[in-house]
């Protein structure tokens, strides 16, 4: 079996007269961690909302694992096995840290709304069930202390945690993580750096990343990928994709974003 857990194949998408991306082909194999970087507007995050099916592309193929995903919507790609964090945090603020992974486990629940109204056994076996799941993912990220707490109280960088967790929770072979450290301070951003290294040895999981943090990007990538108007630009070793003069231009061009 291949190494290969995602292929981009001459992807694009037009939005109007917009081309946001064109030929993108990219290959991530297991366990590697890539680096998706580039100027505002590059076209970073429409490539996740393409490989995590809020748009389908116009042009290319997307496959998973071997399976063509591309059209898929976003519930089905989840169920193939890919999660997503997002550049705002996307929790759900009233509920609390138990709760909001235990929803993200929702598609490994198999009880029906009657064992649900009635509580039958199979339903207090499930739900026992997902709940030690759910502790042990909250153990891992150090958050089982605040399982009772309302997400929104959590501090920032916490929060942030929270979201990998949740999406650690959907059992993924790829994820994706849209500027996981934006709005954090310096230790915080250190902390996350740890998280991200730890969950990807700990599970072999795949992870691509966009960020403008370099610190973060050079401390945990061994790939980095560069986009400009939508097409990449360079890629490859971390130090010499950023020292590369196109991408240096790209930057300064864009005010250095
Ligand atoms: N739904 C949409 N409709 C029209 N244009 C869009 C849509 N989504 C994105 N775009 C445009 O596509 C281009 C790429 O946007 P995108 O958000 O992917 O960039 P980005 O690299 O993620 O930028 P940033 O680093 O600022 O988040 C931009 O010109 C943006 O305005």
């Amino acid at each position: 079996m291949s190494d290969t857990v995602l292929t981009c194949e001459n992807v694009g998408i037009r939005f109007g007269g917009l081309q946001a991306v064109k030929d993108l082909n990219l290959k991530i194999n297991k366990g590697e961690l890539l680096g998706l970087i580039g100027p505002n507007g590059a076209g970073k995050t429409t490539v996740f909302n393409m490989i995590t099916g809020v748009y389908a592309p116009t042009e290319g193929d997307i496959i998973l694992n071997g399976e063509k995903i591309n059209g898929f919507k976003p519930h089905k790609i989840v169920e193939s096995g890919i999660a997503r964090t997002f550049q705002n945090i996307r929790l759900f603020g009233y509920l609390s840290v138990l709760d909001n992974v235990k929803i993200a486990m929702n598609k490994d629940m198999k009880y029906s709304i009657l064992n649900g109204m009635f509580r039958t056994k199979g339903y207090w076996k499930e739900e026992f069930e997902v709940n030690s799941k759910a502790m042990e993912i909250l153990k891992l990220f150090d958050l089982d202390n605040y399982k009772q707490y309302s997400a929104n109280t959590l501090p920032y960088g916490q929060q942030r945690k929270l979201e990998i967790a949740r999406a650690m929770a959907t059992n993924p072979s790829l994820l994706l993580l849209d500027e996981p450290a934006a709005g954090m301070n310096p230790t915080e951003t250190e902390e996350l750096m740890n998280t991200i290294k730890f969950i990807r040895d700990k599970f072999g999981i795949t992870i691509l990343l966009i960020e403008h943090d370099m610190k973060l990007v050079l401390g945990i990538c061994e790939r980095l990928m560069v986009l400009n108007y939508g097409q990449v630009l360079a890629e490859g070793d971390p130090i010499e994709v950023i020292n590369d003069e196109k991408v240096i231009n790209a930057y300064l061009g864009s005010g250095g974003a």
